[in-house]
């Protein structure tokens, strides 16, 4: 058994974004996309209203000292302006300027809160169409983290970083605009204050990035941890390891809490810088101004609107490279989420109608959606799979399970699969579906075979991958239970009326959770059906592929946890459903196929042996021996 590199490690990025992520946010804001220039030029309105009135009160503090020493003399048009005429022009830019900021904000908040939730989605539809080797290679935890951190620092930015870096972006503009209505000579100390600002945020912004991708995957771990130890919490328990998890989260743990400190580190430093650049320039202007204003070359009401704005504008810079910083964030949160969205997805797997974001995959169109599912293709119970030639490994690097496997299942047959442990009968079985990819070899249904991208061949017949897998229902080694009504664990099929439900749940044994009321379909189970014995739900899984009613039945040691009665019972009332339907039966206990058409028997991934149950069964015995029961 190779098992080397069997989880793959996280990928870390590095250096700039790439232009992906741009193309991501851009599908992402389609819908807004028109509308964006019309609200940015109300929210620079908006801001440009508020800040002009520093202006106005710098010209109203001129006009109450017109004709002194420092105050000027020019006539302009408040030169006539009363108290009331100042102060109702003040009010009404504010109360303009106040609407429009609004505005503004709620539609980059709307844009931002539909282009989170659109990615999201669009994120979920192809994560879910990823072959299974990606659920096999990565911890769940960091899928988590990737679902849960990462989606939340990107849902924050539209409510934060984004809207901010946007206003502060117009108010520098503005700033600009309105020193040099207000007077020229301060516009070299902007200039060399906006370059200095950006100059040290140059020099600290590769670090800063790289100190935030490191902390984006250093949460990761700790979390693969945490789900793997609640997920295994009574084996941990009978076998007292508690102090071994305890330790591996805590030492997770604390290299993600080093992580935190290295990265607040990196933005401290960073917000030390810009204090130290501001307060020294904001020194510098005040003496420049007030030589200024000895000199004549300023008014005193220019003084006091240049000195705010300057002031303003040292401050505002500093925040605003503080706000693109954390904006950073929200951009590596899309850039691991896009690595996501424009991952393969499993061989054969295309997009429904619905997906938005056009990425390399196939997306189907309405009517080819409506075409699949309303297909009749396997809806009559007449099916014959035919396995040519499958060989299978789960990855380069791993050895075959499957060796040139070869065999026909006619309609209405039933076969069962022998082999000892890690024969390669679960393999099998998943093979059928392609839940991974096949190396070599073809596996047909009624001569249809699945599309997975391949190579067409004259003659041969394609179906849509989730067509092919409708032929065929399943029951698997490990029954899976969904958190959610009993009903929705049975069926999603709204056509089918609870009546039928009831039924088919009482058949194989489950009238006692059913107690003749259709109030208890609405029962509601926990995840993975932890209130459940073992034996329950594997019967509400066979209810469950009963009701599917494909023409194909897998069976992987569908019935080794129920009590002998309870699946002597099961076996004799199901027998009227699976009548005339094709079966393969992968079972431990040789007692469960001995009525079988035909028995296969597997060893080491090859067929090494395909006939009657009898015979099959015999060889098979006198060949394990005494590990037979
Ligand atoms: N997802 C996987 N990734 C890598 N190797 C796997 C994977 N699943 C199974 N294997 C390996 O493939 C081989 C065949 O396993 P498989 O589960 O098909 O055997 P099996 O006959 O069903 O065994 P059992 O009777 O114990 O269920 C084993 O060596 C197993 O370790």
């Amino acid at each position: 058994m190779q098992k080397n590199n069997f989880i793959n490690n996280e990928i870390s990025f590095s250096g700039k974004y790439s232009s992906s992520i741009f193309q991501t946010i851009s599908m992402s804001i389609k819908l807004y996309r028109n509308k964006f220039i019309f609200y940015i030029i109300l929210g620079f309105l908006g801001r440009a209203f508020l800040l002009i009135n520093a202006n106005i009160i710098g010209k109203w503090a001129d006009h109450l000292c017109r004709g002194s020493l420092y105050c000027g003399n020019s006539n302009d048009i408040f030169s006539n302006f009363s108290f009331y005429d100042f102060l109702f022009l003040l009010l009404s830019l504010s109360f303009i300027g106040l609407f429009l900021s609004i505005i503004f904000r709620v539609f980059v908040s709307r844009m931002g809160t539909y282009s989170s939730s659109l990615l999201y989605d669009e994120t979920t539809l192809r994560v879910s169409r990823f072959p299974i080797r990606f659920f096999d290679t990565n911890p769940l935890g960091r899928i988590i983290t990737r679902f849960s951190s990462d989606y939340s620092s990107i849902t924050r930015m539209s409510g934060g970083p984004l809207t901010e870096v946007l206003s502060i972006t117009f108010d520098l503009i503005l700033y600009i605009i309105l020193i040099l209505l207000a007077s020229f000579y301060f516009f070299p100390i902007i200039l060399v204050s906006i370059f200095l600002n950006y100059y040290i945020y140059k020099l600290n912004k590769l670090k800063i990035r790289k100190e935030r991708r490191n902390l984006s995957i250093s949460r990761s771990p700790a979390i693969a941890h945490f789900a793997e130890t609640v997920q295994g919490a009574k084996i941990i328990r009978v076998f007292g390891k508690d102090s071994i998890f305890i330790k591996k989260f805590s030492e997770n743990i604390e290299k993600y809490l080093k992580q935190i400190k290295k990265t607040n580190l990196y933005i401290n430093l960073f917000s030390l810088q810009m204090s130290i650049l501001n307060i020294s320039l904001l020194l510098m202007t005040g003496i420049l101004g007030v030589w200024l204003v000895q000199n004549k070359f300023i008014t005193v009401g220019s003084l006091g609107v240049g000195f705010t704005f300057i002031l303003m504008t040292s401050t505002t810079v500093q925040v605003f490279f503080e706000w693109v910083s954390a904006l950073e964030e929200a951009l590596t949160g899309i850039e691991r989420m896009d690595q996501y969205l424009k991952s393969d997805l499993e061989e054969g797997g295309v997009l429904p109608s619905e997906a938005k974001f056009l990425t390399n995959h196939k997306i189907l169109s309405k009517k080819e959606d409506n075409d699949i599912l309303n297909s009749n293709i396997f809806k009559l119970d007449n099916a014959e799979i035919t396995i040519d030639n499958v060989s299978l490994r789960y990855s380069e690097n791993l050895p075959f399970v499957l060796k040139n496997v070869s065999f026909k299942v006619k309609n209405g047959e039933k076969i069962g699969i022998i082999g000892k442990t890690g024969s390669g009968k679960s393999s099998l079985i998943q093979a059928i579906f392609h839940l991974y990819s096949l190396y070599e070899g073809r596996i047909c249904i009624n001569n249809y075979e699945a599309d997975l991208g391949q190579d067409k061949k004259e003659g041969y017949k394609y179906i849509d991958l989730n067509l092919f897998r409708s032929a065929i229902s399943f029951i698997s080694q490990e029954p899976t239970i969904f958190s959610g009504t009993l009903r929705e664990n049975f069926t999603t099929n709204k056509n089918m009326s609870d009546d039928e439900i009831i039924y088919v749940a009482k058949l194989v044994g489950l009238g006692k959770m059913l107690s003749n009321d259709k109030k208890s379909l609405d029962t509601f189970l926990q995840e993975k059906g932890s209130d459940l014995s073992l034996g329950e739900k594997q019967l509400i899984c066979m209810t469950r592929c009963l009701l599917k009613n494909s023409p194909i039945i897998l069976m992987d040691e569908a019935t080794s946890s129920i009590d002998p009665y309870s699946e002597e019972i099961l076996v004799s009332a199901t027998k009227k459903f699976l009548q005339g339907k094709t079966q393969i039966i992968v079972a431990h206990r040789l007692s469960t196929i001995e009525d079988c058409d035909r028995v296969l028997w597997l060893d080491s991934g090859k067929l090494i042996m395909d006939g009657s149950a009898k015979s099959v069964l015999n060889a098979f015995k006198s060949f394990e021996g005494t590990k037979i029961h």
